[in-house]
């Protein structure tokens, strides 16, 4: 007899397409099935029809996710794959992230139309981001610089950077990777001193949390030092609260067991930034994160966090 097919659940823009047919190669590879193993199921979410505001604006958790994450709680989905730094630090109660596959490269990329370099644009030049971190990264390190709101997928971006929307436009590199369109890139950003968002880079793999059917079918493709890392930037984000109204960056790397995680939390105008950096064993790795992000909580001062409100 024929098995149902597993049904992986999408968004529909090009990256969440790549990403998901990136997973389904990898588990075709793992078990030795065939593509028609698997059923790619495209849902639209919240996140995607609204595009005419910033996402800090439109606020709720899970605005890429709703939808998805009903289908698989009530059966009609198995799995699916998402960019973990569009992933809320709290799921829905039965849902968990299950796999990672290995992290593409971190890295912020900066895509210049008017000058190659962040550090070469003339004062007053604008720059189009959706990221609140990456806005208040940017203004931190040039304030003399405009920064404007730019939505919509990674192409609509590229567009309004063509059309003279801006000077320049930043993105990951992962997701331009993964979409074969990195000769856009002028300049790739170094980590330190423009930290990316935690989960940037790794494609998670949501599920049932006590479905062992597919727990067995994700656990060949889950990277386990991505997992780790991960593990440790998330608790960082929940214990700040973190949410997309708020700049803050987190980058763990893991070497021979040992974690060394880099985090920073910004004012929304860069003007006032408090940063960490802690290392200990990859087994730790949430309590590290944990730990740091109430750290920076107490350093920072509640009257820090009112500018996020
Ligand atoms: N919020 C959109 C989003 N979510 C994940 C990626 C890139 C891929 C990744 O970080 O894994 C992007 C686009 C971007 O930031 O350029």
């Amino acid at each position: 007899m024929q098995m149902k097919p597993y049904r992986i659940g999408t968004r529909g823009s090009p990256l969440a397409l790549a990403q998901a047919s990136e997973t389904r190669a990898r588990l075709m590879a793992a078990h030795d099935l065939p593509e028609e193993a698997f059923e790619i199921v495209v849902l639209s979410t919240k996140g995607d029809r609204v595009t005419d505001r910033p996402l800090s604006e439109i606020g709720g958790k899970g605005l890429f996710t709703e939808e998805i994450e009903e289908q698989l709680s009530d059966g009609r989905l198995d799995l699916a794959v998402h960019s973990t730094k569009d992933m809320p630090t709290s799921l829905p109660d039965g849902l968990d992230l299950i796999a990672y596959l290995e992290r593409e490269d971190v890295r912020d990329a900066f895509i210049g139309r008017t000058a190659p370099r962040l550090e070469d644009l003339p004062p007053n030049a604008v720059v189009g981001s959706a990221s609140l971190r990456r806005q208040a990264l940017i203004r931190r390190l040039r304030p003399d610089l405009s920064v404007i709101t730019f939505r919509g997928q990674v192409e609509t971006r590229l567009r309004k950077l063509d059309e003279g929307q801006a000077d320049a436009t930043l993105l990951a590199h992962a997701g331009l990777k993964r979409l074969g369109n990195t000769e856009v890139i002028t300049e790739l950003l170094d980590p330190e001193k423009f930290p990316p968002a935690p989960g940037q880079g790794a494609i998670c793999i949501e599920a049932r949390s006590n479905d062992e059917r597919i727990a067995q079918l994700l656990a060949p493709i889950n990277h386990v030092d991505t997992h780790v890392a991960l593990m440790c930037e998330r608790a960082f984000l929940a214990a700040l609260d973190g949410s997309c109204r708020t700049p803050i960056a987190g980058h763990a790397t893991i070497e021979d067991g040992h974690l060394s995680f880099y985090g920073m939390v910004l004012t929304p105008d860069g003007s006032v930034w408090h940063d960490i950096r802690t290392t200990g064993p990859a087994g730790d790795a949430a309590e590290l994160g944990a730990d740091a992000g109430a750290e920076i909580r107490g350093r920072a001062g509640p009257a820090f966090f009112e500018t996020w409100a």
